[in-house]
């Protein structure tokens, strides 16, 4: 059977958070958000290796967290690119030969829960590619550039889309690869293999599994992470 590779993205700036430091380096209860995500993969039996992307001259930051709390399924820390998806590209290249399923997830992004993680991991093994989502909550509209609103979109339709996103390691190399050619720049995996004509399914997750992105974000990670310890001590 093939192995199952991670690839964490953690080369981002994190400018929308506003802080000297980049927010996959931020700390809360005494540890990383980088080193929260990466311990929810070591602790899962499925997974085989993961390779983390960091940003250019932060390898050994890197290295550092991954010893401090001894992530040994890091094989390598590999360097980003400019925008997330050609971070994610490094990282795809950087797996050991055997692995053919991947699952590509955001730093942070802490709060991933080990069932949903492997049902989408399960439901990619069905049909090829899947991604976590939660249905969206809020009426959404599309917005000219005037400021005015041009339409709204059916929400039954609707799905926030989160990471991990699973793939076959080599569809997903070969989306990249097309993206690329034709430089096709998207903000997510699923998007890269959407245009090459894949199907990709949706799994429900949880509404816990944030992005933390701006600085508001952090007290709602430091209640949830309170709220996953509480859950897990009962
Ligand atoms: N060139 C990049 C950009 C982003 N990421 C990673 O992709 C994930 C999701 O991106 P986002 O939240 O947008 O992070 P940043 O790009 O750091 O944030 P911002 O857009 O606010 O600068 C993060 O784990 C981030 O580190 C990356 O590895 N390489
Ligand atoms: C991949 C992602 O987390 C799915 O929601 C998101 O698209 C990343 O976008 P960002 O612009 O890098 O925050």
């Amino acid at each position: 059977m093939g192995k199952l590779g991670v690839v964490v993205v953690a080369a981002g700036r994190g400018t929308r958070m506003r802080t000297a430091e980049s927010k996959q380096y931020l700390m809360i209860e005494g540890k990383t958000i980088l080193a929260h995500t990466l311990e929810t993969f070591q602790h899962l039996p499925e997974v085989d290796e993961i390779v983390v992307v960091s940003g250019q001259g932060d390898e050994e930051r890197c290295w550092d967290d991954v010893r401090r709390h001894d992530i040994t399924k890091v094989s390598r820390v590999v360097s980003g690119g400019k925008e997330r998806q050609h971070s994610v590209y490094n990282g795809l290249l950087a797996l050991s030969e055997g692995v053919e399923d991947v699952l590509v997830h955001d730093a942070v992004r802490p709060f991933a829960e080990p069932e949903h993680i492997l049902a989408c991991w399960r439901k990619a093994c069905e049909a090829g590619a899947a991604v976590l989502a939660v249905p969206v909550k809020d009426t959404i509209k599309v917005v000219g550039e005037d400021g005015t609103i041009q339409s709204t979109p059916n929400r039954r339709s609707l799905w926030a889309i989160q990471t991990p996103q699973a793939f076959r390691l080599s569809a997903l190399i070969r989306a990249h690869r097309e993206a690329e050619a034709a430089e096709f720049v998207g903000t997510d995996d699923a998007m890269l293999v959407e245009r090459i004509g894949m199907q990709v399914s949706v799994v429900e997750g949880s509404y816990d599994n944030i992005k933390i992105t701006t600085p508001e974000d952090l007290p709602l990670a430091e209640w949830l992470l309170h709220k996953r310890r509480g859950v897990r001590s009962t």
